[in-house]
């Protein structure tokens, strides 16, 4: 992942640091595991960009680098916002890594779903201003990190989908990613794109209000600035309360049940019919491509 921006730096131990200017401020700070980078510049506002070829999965590493990522950034007083995109053409990011959720004990499970449960209950709380930059295509898990962010811009290309798409995986999306898509779309349109596992090219996904806008690609990080912009033109305290006022429902929800939450999942994915489902699928994919 690639995270990028200015001011106060407080993170980055082992990575690239902060630049100094001559009269001893930080230019930017430039921090970057290997799966993502991120840059803080003058602004306040960070760019997280996902880089984890082919397809920026979700894999028990990335969810934890992402986790700390947006840790940093929450802990970093000098920074109000965060735009998140990819650096891969054509995909924000292929959702959960199907291979953590395949042939492996219930150990590696139960710490996988942690890792997925703590970067939402992270991005989805956040009290910074968080833009998704959708570049590309962005089923399930992917989904669910646009959902979390406050504002969806995505590239106007029909080719790019998002969406819940777990149904066509023979699994069952978890109550707080249907939660998260509810509170975006509304009940019926959650119903249904949910009952039919549907992955919504970019067109219809506007349409859904799915995403907020189209731009062409190339505007994308552009526009995004500027969304930006807006939602930090107000008093930081007053947007952040009325952000916790209507996200506090759904992720008290995830905390009260959390590990149910993982139980239900651990019991659900060792389970022979859901491990046969996963394997066709990811053979599906493999097809696909020859
Ligand atoms: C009773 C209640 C109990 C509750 C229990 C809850 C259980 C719920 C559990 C989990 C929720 C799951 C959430 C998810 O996110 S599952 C993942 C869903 N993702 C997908 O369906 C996307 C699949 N991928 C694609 O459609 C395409 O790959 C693409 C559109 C993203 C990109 O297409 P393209 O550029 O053509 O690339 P390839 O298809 O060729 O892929 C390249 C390479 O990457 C592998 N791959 C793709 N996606 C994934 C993935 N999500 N995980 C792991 N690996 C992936 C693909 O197989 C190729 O591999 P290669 O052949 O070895 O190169």
């Amino acid at each position: 992942m690639l995270l990028s921006g200015s001011g106060k730096p407080q993170f980055g131990e082992g990575n690239r640091e902060v630049g100094e200017a001559p009269l001893g401020r930080p230019v930017w700070a430039a921090v970057g595991g290997s799966l993502m980078s991120l840059c803080l510049p003058f602004t306040g506002v960070a760019t997280m960009k996902f880089k984890s070829p082919p397809v920026n999965s979700l894999s028990l590493e990335f969810l934890t680098e992402f986790s700390i990522s947006l840790e940093k950034l929450e802990n970093n007083r000098a920074c109000r916002g965060v735009i998140i995109t990819s650096t891969l053409p054509k995909i924000f990011s292929s959702g959960l890594d199907i291979t953590e959720m395949c042939g492996k004990s219930m150990e590696h499970y139960t710490e996988f779903w942690r890792a997925v449960q703590e970067m939402w209950l992270r991005l989805y709380g956040s009290n910074m201003v968080t833009v998704a930059a959708v570049n590309g295509s962005s089923p399930a898990g992917g989904c669910l990190v646009a959902m979390s962010c406050d504002y969806r811009i995505m590239a106007e290309n029909p080719k790019f989908s998002i969406g819940l798409n777990e149904a066509q995986l023979g699994i069952v999306a978890p109550f707080w990613f249907k939660d998260t898509f509810v509170n975006v779309v509304g009940h019926r349109i959650a119903e249904r794109s949910l009952q039919l596992g549907s992955l919504h090219p970019a067109p219809e996904a506007h349409k859904l209000g799915l995403v907020d806008e189209l731009v062409p690609e190339e505007k994308l990080m552009e526009r995004a600035a500027a969304v930006m912009a807006q939602w930090l033109a107000l008093p930081d305290h007053a947007r952040q309360l009325t952000k916790t006022m209507m996200r506090k429902a759904v992720l008290d929800r995830l905390v009260a049940h959390r590990e149910e939450d993982i139980k239900n999942f651990v019991t659900f994915v060792s389970k022979e019919s859901i491990q046969k489902s996963l394997r066709m699928y990811m053979e599906m994919l493999k097809k696909r491509k020859s």
